[in-house]
Formats: structure tokens, sequence, C-alpha cells
């Protein structure tokens, strides 16, 4: 009997409607299980500005530090999309906390369900058999790196900025990782034009030797964003910088056939977050409609990778497949042959999994 505190932290949009599902999931696992999972819950982004005019809260990351693991949905709101000049946005708050908690792997699955092959825009031949697993540096990069405006506001910059051991570390993580699969590791850089990425080619260079059993391919962004399309299968494990990963992933999310499939686990020196890939999505907040099997699947990755629990993990990525398999969908991944009647909304799709759990 596993006893565990965690820590929901919804943020802004559907975020707020996903993580409920994603909750949900955990509880029932508790009472299946028979584990002891309490609960609290803390603000970060938009609605934690609205509340305190800051978009981490020192509340909230006492909240996180006390945790066990944190379950997150998403920060963002359209008011500061659409306002570049806003000093203060939902988005540092996000940033913030994965540099407060160390977090410098993003763990990225690319899990396709077989009854996702035709939800995706990519051919199912092409499809078929892709299983890809990510490694985005998440503390680094340009998101972290030194930005500033110049000229009266006329010219802005920021720096793509890494250290050798930011990229040991991850690249550390990604060789173990490759060795537990089919051995073969691709790091994705722009080492033709950028000294950060000449520097990370280096570092994975340099440590390469002492995993004389993983293969290891260097690709450019440009063709590994190509490739990535044309030939998915031909991808394991791969690893990458923080913007060159957060533009993959969201590509990659086509392989599996929606934003609202991806979960990802980032991981580090405390505390773990799991989070799907995707924002707050303000198209769709509050019609009721958002894929919550992404926040689902994070969960299981919770369980997994901080609590250890790896046939509660199994039980709910079984469910998740029974529910497709019966032919369920969200909107993001039904197609023109979907029954109106499988359409399900965020909360109808929670209750259809809640009966395989
Ligand atoms: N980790 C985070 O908190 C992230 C936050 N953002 C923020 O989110 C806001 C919206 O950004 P976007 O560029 O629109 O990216 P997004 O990931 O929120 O949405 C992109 C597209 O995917 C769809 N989508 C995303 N998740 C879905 C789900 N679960 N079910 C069904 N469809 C889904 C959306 O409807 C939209 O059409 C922005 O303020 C942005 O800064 C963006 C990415 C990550
Ligand atoms: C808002 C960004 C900093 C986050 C993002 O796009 C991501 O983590 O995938
Ligand atoms: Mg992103």
């Amino acid at each position: 009997m596993a006893k565990k505190h965690i820590l929901i932290v919804p943020g802004d949009g559907i975020g707020q409607e996903v993580t409920t599902v994603g909750k949900q999931v955990l509880d029932r696992i508790a009472e299946k299980f028979g584990h002891e999972f309490t609960y609290d819950e803390a603000l970060i982004g938009h609605v934690a500005i609205e509340a305190t005019g800051d978009p981490l809260p020192e509340e909230t990351l006492v909240k996180m530090r006390a945790s066990d693991a944190i379950l997150f949905g998403a920060v963002g709101h359209p008011k500061y999309d659409n306002d570049p000049s806003a000093k203060v946005r939902p988005e540092q708050g996000l940033l913030k906390m994965r540099k407060e908690l160390g977090l410098y792997a993003n763990l990225r699955p690319i899990k396709l369900f077989d009854e996702l092959l035709e939800a995706s825009s990519i051919k199912p031949e092409i499809l078929k058999g892709s299983d890809i697993l990510f490694f985005r540096e998440l503390t680094g990069d340009v998101y972290f790196g030194k930005r500033e405006r110049l000229d009266d506001g006329n010219t802005a910059y920021d720096t793509m900025i890494y250290s050798k051991y930011e990229v040991e570390r991850i690249a550390r993580k990604a060789f173990e990782a490759a060795r537990t699969r089919s051995k073969k590791l691709m790091s994705v850089d722009k080492a033709n034009v950028l000294e950060s990425s000449r520097l990370w080619r280096e570092v994975i260079q340099k440590i390469a030797p002492e995993y004389p059993d993983v293969e290891v391919e260097h690709q450019f962004i440009d063709a590994a964003a190509m490739l990535l399309i044309k030939d998915p299968r031909r991808f394991d494990v791969v690893v990458t910088g923080n913007l060159f990963g957060d533009i993959l992933t969201d590509e990659a999310s086509q392989i599996a056939g929606s934003m609202g499939m991806l979960a990802s686990a980032s991981v580090g020196d405390s505390t773990g977050v799991y989070e799907p890939i995707h924002g707050s999505a303000h198209d769709i907040t509050g019609k009721g409609v958002a894929n919550p099997l992404a926040s689902v699947l994070s969960a299981a990755l919770l369980l997994d990778i901080s609590f250890g629990l790896k046939a509660e993990a199994d039980a709910i990525i079984a469910a998740v497949d029974k529910v497709l398999k019966d032919g369920f969908r969200t909107r993001d991944i039904a197609n023109s042959e979907t029954p109106a009647d499988k359409i399900l909304g965020t909360d109808a799709m929670g209750a259809e999994l809640l009966k395989h759990l």
C-alpha cells in the first residue's frame, strides 16, 4: 500500500477541465489497488495572476515542494497572447516552476494506439508501429537565456545558451533509456549554424563511447522535422534541446492523432511534474470537448515514474485502449465515420474510462 500526497495544479483554460478527469482516475486507482492518495490544489498561470498578481505564487511553490508528485494542467490566456507588451505572463509561472524544481528532463512518449491509426493525417502504412520517446531538455536554451529590448524597443534578442553539464545530464538519461529500448539514439541540433548546438553535439560525441551498445545518429532540426512525418518509424529515442523539443513534439502529436493524446513527465532534481504537452487551448475552453486522455496518460506516468506503480499505470493505459477499441472518441480524434453517439465530451470520456478501472 502506497501513501502519497499529490498536488493538482490545473492552471488555465482546458487545464482545469482535463485535470479533473486525471484526478478521478488517480482516485479510482487508489481505491482499486488499496493505496492512500491525499490531494491538495494550487494556482499557477493566469488564475494565479488574477488572484495574487504572481504567475507562480510562493504558496504554490511551497505546496509543490511538499508533495510527492504534481499533476499539472496548462497555462495561458488570450489576453496575454494578444498583448506582446504584457510584462507579467502566465507562461512565466510554468518556466519558473521548471527551473525552481530542477525539472531538466521532459519525457514525451509518442504512443500511437492502434485504434487511432485513422485519426492521423499521416497514411496508416507510414505510421503503423511508430513508438518514440523524446527527451526534451527543459531548463535551459533560449527560454532561459538573456533577453532584452534595445533601441527604444525597436530591436530585441533572446539568447540560446547551453552549458556542457546541462547537455550531459539529459543525454545520459536518453542513453540509459535507449539501452532499454532499441539501442538507438537520435540527437537533434542545428550544429551547422549554432555554437550552442556545436557544444551540444560535442557533449553527445564525448559521452557516446560510454554507451557502446547504443547507436547514435545526429540530425539537424530542419531535417528531423521532415523525417518525422516522412518516416516516423525511423525514430526511437530522441534527445534535443528545449526549443527544438517543444516544436518537434507538437509535430509528433500528429503521429498519435492529436495534441489531446500526448502526456509528459518533467523530472530532475525534485518532485516530478506530469503534464499534457498541450496548452490551455483557448479555442475550446469551456466547451466541454477537450480530450482528457493526455492528462489521464500523464497520471499513468506519474504512478509509474514517481511512485514505481507500474501495474497501476498499465491498468490506466489498458482502460484507454479499451475505450478506444469500443469506438469512443473525443472530437479531436473522431473522423467523418465516427457515429455521433460515440463522440464524447471531456466528462463523458472520463466516465467511460472509469468503467474499465
Ligand atoms: N504547457 C503549457 O501550459 C502550454 C501552454 N501554452 C499556452 O496555451 C495557450 C494556447 O496555445 P496554443 O498555441 O493554441 O496551443 P494548444 O496546445 O493550447 O492548442 C493547440 C491546438 O490543439 C488543440 N488541443 C490542445 N489540447 C487539446 C485537447 N486536450 N483536446 C482537444 N484539442 C486540443 C487546441 O484546441 C488547438 O486547436 C497559449 O496561451 C500558450 O502560451 C501552449 C503550450 C503549452
Ligand atoms: C508555454 C511554453 C513555455 C510551454 C510549452 O509550449 C511546452 O512546454 O510545451
Ligand atoms: Mg509546447
